[in-house]
Order: C-alpha cells, then sequence, then structure tokens
C-alpha cells in the first residue's frame, strides 16, 4: 500500500493510496481516510496529486469519456421571460415553450428572468471564496448530519455511491426557516441571503408558468407548497489531473420539485437528451431550470425529470450553484401523489403518494448509483 501525505496548512495527513498493481484495496478505510481530513478534494488537489486516487474511479461501465457530445445537433431550449408581463398572448407563448421544455427535454436556461448578473456574479465569487477560505475555517461546518441546515462535506453519499465524485460540496437551507445571519459563513453570508430572495421570487414566477403549462390554475402548485422550502447548494469541482477517470457528478435526475442552477463559465454539465449527452452551455446572465422527480410525479409523467451529469476537467474550479425547491428537511406528512385535475380513465396515475421526506430519504440513502429513485414510487 502506498500513502500519500497531504498537509493541510496546519496538519498532516497520512492517506493510503491504490497502487493499480493491487487487486484488492479496502474502499471504506480509503473513504474514512478521505472523509477525516474535511478538507475535501480540494484538499488532495492543493496536496498536489497527480493521479485519481482509486476511490473516485468511475466503474467500467459508466463511460466518463464525452464521446458524443452534441450541442449542434439539438438547440437546448433558451426562454426569454420577458414578455410574461406584457399581455396575455405573450405570457401564453412563454407558457407553451415551458409546457415543450418541460414536456422533451426536462430542462431549459431562461434569460431576462430579473436577478441582475451582478448579483449572479456576486454569488458565485460567494460560492468559490467558502471553498476558497482557510480550511481551519471551513472545516467547522464540515458534517454528515442532514438535519443541519448549513452544511460542508464532499460528497453526500460518500459511503454509498459506487465512485466518488470530484466535487465538494456547502449548502444552505434558506426557506422555510432560514438560519439566523450569524450562523451563516461570514465569507458569503451576505450574497447568500440576497441571492436566496431573488431566487425565491423566480421560483414562484416559475411554478405559477409551470402550473398554467399542466392547464391548471396560476396558484396550483404553490398551493400545493411546491416553492416553499428551498437549499442553496455551493458546488466546488477543482481542477482534475485525470478527467476521463472520474465524474465531477455522476448520472442522477434531482430529487425535489424544481432546480434552478446558476453555472460559471466553465461548462461540463450534461444533460441525457433522446439517449445522448447533450452539453448544456454556459450562458452569461442564464439560468439553467430543471423539472425534478417529484414535479414529474405529480404531474404523472407530463414533465420529465431528465438525468444528468458533470464531467471532471483538467480546468478548475468549477463553480455552481444549485437552488433545490424542495422541503425535505421538513418532516411533515403532507402526501404528494399525481394531480387529480390531470387525471382521467386513459390518464390513470402512475405512482403512489408520498411525502417529501419519505421520497428524499429514499434519495439520499440510495445515492447517486446511477438508478432512478422515481422507479420506486411508480404504481
Ligand atoms: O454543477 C452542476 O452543473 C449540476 C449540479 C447538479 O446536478 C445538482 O446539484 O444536482
Ligand atoms: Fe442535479
Amino acid at each position: 500500500m502506498k500513502y500519500i501525505n497531504y498537509y493541510n496548512g496546519s496538519t498532516t495527513y497520512r492517506i493510503k493510496k491504490m497502487d493499480t498493481s493491487e487487486s484488492k484495496y479496502d474502499r471504506k478505510s480509503e473513504l474514512e481516510a478521505f472523509d477525516d481530513t474535511k478538507a475535501g478534494v480540494k484538499g488532495l488537489v492543493d496536496a498536489g496529486l497527480s493521479k485519481v486516487p482509486q476511490i473516485f474511479i468511475s466503474p467500467p461501465n459508466t463511460s466518463t469519456n464525452n464521446s458524443n457530445p452534441t450541442t449542434g445537433q439539438f438547440i437546448f431550449p433558451v426562454i426569454d421571460l420577458e414578455a410574461i408581463n406584457y399581455n396575455q398572448i405573450n405570457r401564453k407563448k412563454v407558457v407553451e415553450e415551458v409546457r415543450d421544455a418541460s414536456e422533451t427535454w426536462g430542462f431549459f436556461q431562461v434569460i431576462n428572468h430579473g436577478i441582475p448578473s451582478d448579483v449572479l456574479e456576486e454569488m458565485i465569487r460567494g460560492a468559490r471564496s467558502f471553498h476558497e477560505q482557510d480550511t481551519e475555517i471551513k472545516k467547522q461546518w464540515y458534517t454528515r448530519e442532514f438535519t443541519k441546515k448549513v452544511v460542508y462535506n464532499s460528497n453526500f453519499d460518500l459511503y454509498s455511491a459506487p465512485a466518488t465524485n470530484w466535487r465538494d460540496t456547502f449548502f444552505c437551507i434558506m426557506a422555510p426557516n432560514p438560519p439566523s445571519f450569524e450562523e451563516l459563513p461570514q465569507i458569503c453570508r451576505d450574497i447568500i441571503v440576497k441571492y436566496s430572495e431573488e431566487v425565491k421570487k423566480l421560483g414562484r414566477c416559475l411554478f405559477e408558468l409551470l402550473a398554467e403549462a399542466l392547464g391548471l390554475n396560476t396558484s396550483h402548485l404553490k398551493d400545493m407548497d411546491c416553492d416553499k422550502g428551498l437549499s442553496v447548494v455551493c458546488h466546488y469541482y477543482p481542477a482534475c489531473p485525470e478527467p476521463e477517470l472520474t465524474l465531477g457528478a455522476s448520472k442522477h435526475a434531482d430529487d425535489g420539485f424544481l432546480t434552478l442552477l446558476l453555472q460559471d463559465h466553465i461548462g461540463g454539465l450534461q444533460v441525457l437528451h433522446n439517449n445522448r449527452w447533450v452539453n448544456v452551455p454556459p450562458t452569461p446572465g442564464a439560468l439553467v431550470v430543471n423539472i425534478a422527480d417529484l414535479l414529474q410525479l405529480i404531474s404523472n409523467d407530463k414533465f420529465k425529470s431528465v438525468e444528468h451529469r458533470v464531467l471532471a476537467n483538467r480546468v478548475g474550479p468549477r463553480i455552481s450553484v444549485a437552488c433545490f425547491f424542495s422541503t425535505f428537511f421538513l418532516p411533515s406528512s403532507r402526501l404528494y401523489g399525481p394531480i387529480k385535475e390531470l387525471l382521467s380513465e386513459e390518464n390513470p396515475p402512475e405512482y403512489r403518494e408520498t411525502t417529501v421526506h419519505e421520497y428524499a430519504t429514499y434519495f439520499t440513502v440510495k445515492g447517486l448509483d446511477g438508478t432512478s429513485a422515481l422507479q420506486h414510487f411508480r404504481r
């Protein structure tokens, strides 16, 4: 067994490193050693790692190379939201675009969404500054206790996923009951609060458009509390010395109702569309919107929660901020099943009812193992 020394500025850690000539390795101990550093993938990269450790190597059946990257053949939907307030005819056109994209892609980008570009830029900088601050300060938020409202760790599914992802994550639960200002990390607390307020407004607007796109009353999804819970999730994808061996994020669909994603200029997010991986172009000022599992469930499969992944990259870090509309952290007994108004004899319910908490717990325990959580709730 080989070891690498990792020095984080105050302590030297000894991390076991797999020699490829060894046929067996103790994965659990390697994961624990990595977890114990509390310095994430960034810590490994800062220590000057030149090879990807075994725990990160994707299983052979996961094609990590970008064999069929497609941007030209498919036009990734971009929806201009400016027109929704002009008049009913313009709003209807936007609703049609939202419906079409939600049914076919499960993903679209929005522009003229009302969040000023300096707020977007400041949010990217804030996310980066959290991860790049002194490790000793950052470590105080390192936890796997998901009852906490401010959490930093690397790979929420570290011990269950088949391969560890090349990314670190920090998140805050910002609605309905946000942490106090003092509980938020000082380095990014102003922008997290400001950005959350903007995202809540945009979220309300999107849920109204989505409800109309389903042929429901404008407030239907809001009345179901789809926009009630919000977590702001700041991902940090360090530069990777061997990007063909690992992934920034394994193939998965999201577990909430809706996700709003802000990404920097680097790219790497891909969406599975017609069985091909399609790049989601990093467009300055745009936000990526995707339908998540629970919206597919309540829409009875009309809207699609589509699988996506993030490639690792020699260039980095890549920063993204995903905002999840979900109340996974609230122990509510409210049941969600296919919306009655959408059902008929020809369109019977495809899913059983579940609580957000039950769904999210199943999703979290399963981890990003490449399979769909939604199937477990199918009738
Ligand atoms: O970083 C990205 O572009 C995507 C992140 C993502 O898929 C997620 O947080 O669920
Ligand atoms: Fe995702």
